[in-house]
């Protein structure tokens, strides 16, 4: 499903060269979840950026259902990334004016991979039927993460890609927040790969490992 072999990334500073991963391995199966924790500027953010091939890594190689992302021109990447991956952020990055249905059609429609019935089910699985009209103004935080999620799984991604999703969220939202996504993911079986900081939120996740200087950690035995 996703295959990172000795990925390293590099940034050049103002203060010079800034060394962020050093050699990551991972592979995540279809239907595992992973929690990806570490301190800040660890360089979790970064990783997932590299996964979902919205950077390049200075060496080593990345690959999406069998596809090495540094083989693909741009435009195959971009197909790529639309019809196989969801991507959802702490900020949750809706389209202001866009409602609530078109928000949630929009990936799947710029994938041209639409499904109707799956579009209800999601709304009705989000909380959301009956609010197809509402702007995302109009929406809870959580409503909006919530909207977020089912944008991401609206093209049935095989891989989701999750980024602090119940950071801006208070605890309580984020409870429930975090029991859909992980109901979706276990419904539509794609692997999860999630950033946090929280061990509370990493829990339920099958597998957990830590970056710390640049390399994975596995903290459980
Ligand atoms: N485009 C860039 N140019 C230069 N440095 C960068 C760039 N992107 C990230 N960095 C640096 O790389 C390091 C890792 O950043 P990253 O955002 O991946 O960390 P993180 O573990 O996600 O942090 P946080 O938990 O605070 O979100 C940081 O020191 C950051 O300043």
């Amino acid at each position: 499903m996703l295959v990172l072999h000795q990925v390293h990334k590099t940034f050049s500073t103002p203060q010079g060269e800034l060394p962020v991963l050093n050699g990551i391995d991972l592979t995540l199966d279809q239907g595992e979840s992973l929690a990806l924790m570490g301190e800040s500027g660890s360089g979790k953010s970064t990783l997932l950026h590299l996964a979902a091939g919205l950077d390049v890594p200075d060496q080593g190689h990345i690959s999406i259902e069998g596809q090495r992302l540094s083989s693909l021109e741009e435009p195959a990447r971009a197909r790529l990334r639309r019809q196989h991956l969801g991507l959802v952020f702490q900020q949750f990055h809706l389209v202001p004016s866009l409602n609530v249905i078109d928000n949630l059609r929009l990936q799947a429609r710029l994938a041209q991979r639409e499904d109707a019935e799956w579009t209800a089910h999601l709304l009705a699985r989000l909380g959301l039927a009956g609010r197809e009209e509402y702007f995302p103004e109009q929406l809870s935080g959580g409503q909006q993460q919530r909207l977020a999620i089912g944008r991401a799984l609206a093209v049935r991604p095989s891989l989701l890609l999750a980024d602090e999703p119940t950071g801006n969220l208070d605890e309580q939202s984020a409870d429930t927040v975090l029991a859909l996504l992980l109901e979706l993911v276990a419904e539509t079986r794609c692997a999860l790969l999630m950033v946090t900081h929280s061990a509370r939120v990493a829990a339920p996740l099958n597998r957990l490992v830590r970056l710390h200087l640049g390399r994975l950690e596995d903290p459980r035995p």
